[in-house]
């Protein structure tokens, strides 16, 4: 299936998930995650704050925040790459292009992601045998992800049955190298299938 069509076929599958569900995920998410060592010793990390069908991430970003590590969340830019600013409490917030909201912060450059420990992006879906990620097509993640370091996890946040074979992928797709759903995390740089 193109990339087109499968984002159709995801965005359609996301909107279905009742509501008690979609907490239930988010609760899930953000306990396996604020388990893992290398998540809890994070003490600069890129987030994104979620919006509509997306796996929440408000109270991820809050408990991250309260936890005492430096939260970043993108700054939509116009051509479209991502800037970032930081996350200093649910007040510092406003919406941005969109409507997502973004911290009122200062901007601090599209380069800033290389500093983080660790990165968490939204996906559609991502491949389960390769780490690719299917976005929402603006390539802002795929220019933002080409500048993290080797050695960084980036993790991608995910529904259920998204976690799945065939994600069309590009020679500018950049892989993450984790992924959490409700299930659990999967390493994708092992290529450990999930089942
Ligand atoms: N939560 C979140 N923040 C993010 C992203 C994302 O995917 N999710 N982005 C990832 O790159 C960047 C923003 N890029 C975006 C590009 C298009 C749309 C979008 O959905 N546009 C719809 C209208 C919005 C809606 O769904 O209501 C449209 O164009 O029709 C959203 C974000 C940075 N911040
Ligand atoms: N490094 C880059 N610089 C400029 N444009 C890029 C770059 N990488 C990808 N693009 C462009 O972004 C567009 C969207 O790519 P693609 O469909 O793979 O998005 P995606 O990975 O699903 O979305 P996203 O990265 O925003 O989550 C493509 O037209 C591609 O040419």
């Amino acid at each position: 299936m193109d990339k087109l069509n499968l984002r159709l076929k995801l965005t359609r599958q996301r909107a279905a998930i009742p509501e008690q569900k979609r907490r239930e995920n988010a609760r899930r998410i953000r306990e396996t995650l604020l388990d893992q060592p290398w998540v809890q010793m994070a003490g600069l990390v890129a987030c994104y704050w979620s919006i509509g069908d997306e796996p929440e991430t408000h109270g991820l970003v809050f408990a991250l925040w309260k936890h005492g590590a430096t939260v970043m969340l993108p700054v939509l830019r116009d051509d479209d790459d991502l800037d970032w600013a930081v996350y200093d409490g649910p007040d510092t917030l406003a919406p941005g292009r969109f409507g997502i909201m973004e911290p009122v912060d200062t901007r601090r450059g599209v380069e800033t992601i290389r500093t983080a420990a660790l990165v968490i992006v939204p996906a559609l879906a991502v491949d389960r045998t390769s780490g690719v990620r299917l976005g929402r097509g603006g390539g802002s993640y795929d220019r933002a992800l080409a500048r993290v370091g080797p050695n960084v996890p980036t993790v991608a946040l995910l529904h259920d049955d998204e976690l799945i074979d065939g994600v069309p992928s590009e020679p500018h797709d950049q892989p993450v190298r984790w992924a959490v759903h409700p299930g659990g995390l999967v390493n994708l740089s092992t290529a450990t299938p999930y089942r």
